[in-house]
This record gives C-alpha cells, structure tokens and sequence, in this order.
C-alpha cells in the first residue's frame, strides 16, 4: 500500500494535485512574503488584504487557466488537421457548473440519458461535449465512432485504455489487478469456462432454475406477487457463485421479500439478514457508489474528503469472498502445487474457474484473485440477472409476444424437458426476444471508447484530443431512428428476423452492442444468453402469463405521474430504469404469473 492509497480519496486528490493546481502560488506568496519582509526594503508592497485573497484565489486560478490553455491548443490542433472540436454545450454558470448539476439531478430522477438526449438534439450532434470544469466531457452516441474505435483499440490500445482517472475510481471495488499488461482481462485463462455448451453450466442453470420456479409456485400460490428482479438476481447469484468456485451461497433458499401492500407479520427472527442478502446488497451499495463518482468526473474524491465511501459495503463483500480464496490456496498448497503447470487453456473435468485461476497466478497476490473473481461474478451475474427481469416486463407488457415465445417453447422442447444447447441454438424467435431486450434495455449503459471520428461527410470530422477517453450511449444509440427505423422506441423481436434485420442490423454491426465489441467484448456473451435462454424456457414451461403489479411495489419506485405526459418510451415506461455500474429496476419488478396448465 502506497502512501496516496492509504490516504481518504478526497486527501488524495488533494495532495495529489496541490502542486499542479497552484503554479501562481509562488508568485502570490511572494507578494506574501514581501508584506512580511518589510524589512528588506523592496519597492513593490501589496497589502495583505490583497496578496491573501490572491493566494488562496491561485490554486482555482491556475487550475481554469491550464484547462483553458489545453482547450487553446486542441482547437489548433484540430484546425490543422482541417477537423474541428465536438459542439460544447452552452451552460450558464461557469466552468459549466449547473450542466453537472442538471446531469446528476436527471441521472437521480429522470430517465436513463434523456439530458443526454436533450443537448444532443439541442447541438444537432451526436457526439458532445459538457466541458464540464473547463475539461473535455464528450460524448457519443454514433457508431463511426464507435467502429473507429475498435480499430484504434486493436492496434494502439496501450494510449486508449480507460482512463487512469476512471481505474482510480473502480479501485475501491473492482481493484486494480484485473487487468494485465494491456489493460486487458486475464482472457486465456477464463476462456474454456465460457466456451459454448460446456454440460455443467447447463447442470448447474437447471438446479437453480427449479429451485427459483418452486420458489415462484409456493409464494403466487399463497396470494403474493413476486419480485423477479429479486428473485433472478438470486438466481444468477446462486448459478454463479457455484460457477466460479464451487460455493453456492444458496440465496434461492433465503426468505423472499413480502409485497408492500400485502407483507404478512414477520417473526422478527426472519427479519435478520442472511449472509448472502448481506453480501448481495453490499455489492449493490459499491457498484452505487462507483457509478456515483463516475457521474461527478474527475473531482469525486472531494466529496469522499474524510471516507472512502466503498469501504464498508466492501468489507461484506470481502468477508465473503476471502475465506472461500483462503481455502482454494490452501488446498492448492497442499497438494504441493507450484502453480503455472500445464496449459492454462486447459481445464480439467469438474475443476471450477477459481481453482484454475488458483493454478496459474501462484506468483501473484490473492488480491488478484479476488479482484479477478468480483469482477467476473459482478460482469455476469447482475447484467443477467436484470436482462431477465427487463425481458419479463416487456414479455408483460407484450403478451402477443409471450404467447409466440411459448409456442415457440413447446415446439422445440415441449412442456416439461431440459433444453439442450442445440434447442437453444436453434430457437430463433427466443433469441430475437432476447436480442430486442438488450437493444432497449443493454444493462451495461455505456462503456469508454476513444476515438477518431469523421462521420458526416457535410461537416469537418471532429478532433478528439489524445487520451480522452469518451462515454458512449450503447442505450441511446440502440433507440436511434435514423439507424434502427422510425419505430425504434418500439419492442418488436420480429426486427431481428424480418426485412428490418438486412435493412437495418446487417450493413451495420456496430448499431447493436450490447456486449460491446473490439478487444473488450463480453466474454461471457455466449454463457450469457445459455443461461437466460435456459431459464426462460425453463420458466414458460411452468408459467403461460405474467402481469405487472405496481400496487406491490414500494412507495415511490413507480415512474413519477408526470413521465405520463413525455414523449418517446419514458411515457409509456411502467417500471423505473435506473443504473449504477449496470442497469436494474428501482425497487424491483412485482409480477403475478399463471401456472402453464399444458404441462405434463
Ligand atoms: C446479458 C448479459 C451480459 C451483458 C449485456 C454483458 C455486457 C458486457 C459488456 C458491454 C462488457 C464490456 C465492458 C467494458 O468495455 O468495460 C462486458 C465485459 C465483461 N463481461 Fe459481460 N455481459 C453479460 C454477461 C456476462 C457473463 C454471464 C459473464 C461471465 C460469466 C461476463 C463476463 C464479462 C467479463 C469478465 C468482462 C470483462 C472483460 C474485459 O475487461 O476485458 N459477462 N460485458
């Protein structure tokens, strides 16, 4: 641990900074010291009411003066290369304070990337910059870019990896050993667990998946809707907990929460948290916290001045995992094993990815592992997890489709079998389900890119200055007219199969990336959709209907009346989109389902 790691993250940043901030400060303090030293008898005397505001004033002074400077020589940079910089949003306080202020408030309150949206019309393009304290804040919802910058990241990806800035403010929860020397994942390694239908994972879906549907049965039977959000979060959790070592933490088995409308007397006995709510909402609370910081920039450590804010929710989540990592090494060491043998693509029969993991980072440091284990289980378990629970409210709110989903369901895997993997390969019309949710809904909001872009070819290309790294809106470019058709906003699967998938999808790949593409694509992409085809097959073998029940929901989680009258999907939206590192529903998603009675 270095001396800045030790330090809060607001007394980082302030040490860390205080010597480029204040480039004035000597020549402020000189006047200072001038007032002191009257005995020297210099001419030039500035009285102290001057020189103090003056000092204290240079730090901020030299801090708007480098960012203008820097913006001085971007804009020559690009007019030498005939290219211009992205349109910047006109605020009305400075340094662009009250842009901030309105993102953070409509990040809280509002529709996902509808201020986003707003200035992006305002500006008529789709790539922006807030400049937001007088630094560059751009962003993108265009898929040149996006493209460019698959390009850029395969050949020069060293320049044009996240941002130092934005590791700093994942460390606290994601670490910083996930990455190796490219800044990529550790992918030779993981790769054979996610290969596409290894049975073990269909083993392991098939357990969790009854144990939740049984779970399902028992409480609709006794009157109450459920939370699916909860209960596919529960799912995930317990397939991937038992995926990456092995150690079901067995939260299908914890009490279910009761309906706000409806909740029965509890012994109070019940009411203690079980070890894997505890460690599943701690998750929850780090992952707020870090996508709090990534909304105020690159000074979020000033509001974590005294407290690292992840510390706590971390500690659970840490309390967990380590002496399941403690355990692994142990059996490693003795089974005398030197670590680095054999081929780390290989994996044995029954061996779980932290045992393989385990084998081949003995050199490193079980922080590592840790690092590489939370961030696989936080990759794949809530980004699942909550594009089940967007599928079953647009399944609700669609049942048409439902009913050809199901039949589609009976036809190939009938009522009551285990689907395969080629049943899951070949049912069209379910991965066009699964497709057209990750396009309205792709829970991993938006991703870091860096990019040269030249689209329009009316216009001079913009000119991203090096090293920036810029948010894209996978979520606001899924829903773009110009490149899905005028019907976008719509939830449709028939896109991904009739005339608009040539029109549309073909000639452009990268207008859908849920799973993001280049050198960071998701490598879990292919165990992702196994394990959400599997439990929707699973789930409409036992269930024909589901309904939404917003009188189950808790006060205040409903969309607010007023998106009623809002154009586009926030007007017809009934449950609250929100995120922090990924997507979910604001205080779940309560539904009343009906027992299929075509099964055998
Ligand atoms: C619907 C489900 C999923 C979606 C939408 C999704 C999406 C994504 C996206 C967009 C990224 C790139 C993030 C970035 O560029 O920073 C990513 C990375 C990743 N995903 Fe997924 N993912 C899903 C499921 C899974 C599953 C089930 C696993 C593993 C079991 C997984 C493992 C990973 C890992 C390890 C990375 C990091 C790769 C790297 O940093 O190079 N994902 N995922």
């Amino acid at each position: 641990m270095n001396f800045f790691s030790s330090l809060p993250p607001g007394m980082s940043y302030l040490v860390a900074n205080i010597f480029s901030f204040s480039f004035l400060a000597p020549v402020v303090v000189t006047f200072v010291i001038d007032d002191l030293l009257v005995a020297t008898g210099f001419s030039l005397r500035v009285p102290i009411w001057v020189s103090t505001p003056l000092c204290l004033a240079s730090a901020p002074l030299s801090f708007i003066l480098r960012r203008l400077w820097k913006k001085c020589m971007d804009t020559r940079a690009a007019a030498k290369l005939g290219a211009r910089l992205a349109p910047v949003i006109k605020g009305k306080l400075p340094g662009n304070l009250d842009i901030m202020i309105e993102f953070v408030a409509r990040s809280r309150d509002g529709y996902p990337g509808e201020a986003q949206m707003q200035w992006t019309e305002e500006l008529g393009s789709n790539t922006i910059n807030a400049w937001v304290l007088w630094e560059d804040c751009i962003f993108t919802t265009e898929p040149e870019h996006i493209k460019a910058s698959g390009a850029m990241l395969a050949t020069d990806f060293q320049n044009f990896i996240k941002g130092d800035r934005f590791k700093y403010s994942i460390e606290s929860v994601l670490g910083s050993g996930v990455f190796n020397a490219d800044g990529l994942f550790h992918r030779s390694m993981t790769r054979p667990f996610f290969s596409r239908d290894r049975i073990s994972h269909f083993d392991i879906f098939d357990r969790h998946a009854e144990a939740a549907i049984t779970r399902m049965k028992e409480r609709l039977n006794a009157g109450y809707a459920i939370d699916f959000q909860d209960l596919a979060y529960r799912f995930t959790l317990d397939s991937a907990t038992e995926f990456l070592f092995d150690n079901d933490v067995c939260s299908l088995a914890s009490p279910f929460p009761y309906p706000h409308n409806s909740a029965p007397t509890l012994d109070p006995s019940n009411l203690r948290l079980s070890q894997a709510e505890r460690f599943s909402r701690a998750l929850a609370e780090s992952q707020h916290i870090i996508a709090e910081r990534s909304r105020m920039g690159d000074v979020w450590p000033l509001l974590e001045m005294f407290k690292d804010k992840t510390k706590e929710p971390m500690a659970v989540v840490n309390g967990y995992i380590e002496p399941i990592l403690r355990e692994a090494l142990e059996k490693r060491r003795d089974r005398g094993m030197d670590g680095k043998e054999g081929n780390e693509e290989e994996v044995e029969e029954g061996e779980t990815l932290l045992e393989h993991l385990v084998k081949f980072t003995s050199s490193t440091h079980p922080v590592v592992l840790r690092d590489q284990i939370l961030n696989i289980m936080i990759a794949g378990r809530d980004t699942t997890a909550v594009t089940l629970t967007c599928a079953i409210y647009l399944l609700a709110m669609h049942p048409l489709v439902l009913t050809k989903l199901r039949s589609e369901i009976l036809d190939y895997v009938g009522p009551s079998r285990r689907p395969m993997f080629d049943d899951i390969r070949e049912m069209r019309y379910l991965r066009a389900v699964l497709n057209e949710t990750l396009r309205l809904f792709p829970v991993v909001e938006s991703v870091n890119a860096t990019t040269f872009p030249s689209s329009d070819p009316t216009l001079k290309p913009i000119h991203i200055p090096a090293k920036t790294s810029i948010p894209y809106s996978v979520f606001l470019m899924h829903r773009r007219t110009d490149l899905w058709g005028p019907d976008a906003e719509e939830f449709d699967p028939e896109r991904f199969i009739d005339t608009r998938l040539k029109k549309y999808l073909t000639p452009n790949p990268f207008i859908f990336l849920p799973f993001n593409a280049g050198p960071r694509i998701c490598p879990g992409q292919q165990f992702a959709y196994n394990e959400m085809s599997f439990f929707l097959i699973r789930l409409f073998q036992a269930f024909s209907s589901i309904a939404l029940s917003p009188l189950s929901h808790p006060p205040d989680t409903l969309p607010p009346p007023d998106w009623s009258s809002a154009k586009g999907r926030k007007g017809i939206e009934r449950f609250w989109p929100k995120s922090h590192l990924t997507m979910y529903s604001l205080g779940g998603l309560r539904v009343n389902m009906e027992e299929a009675k075509d099964v055998l």
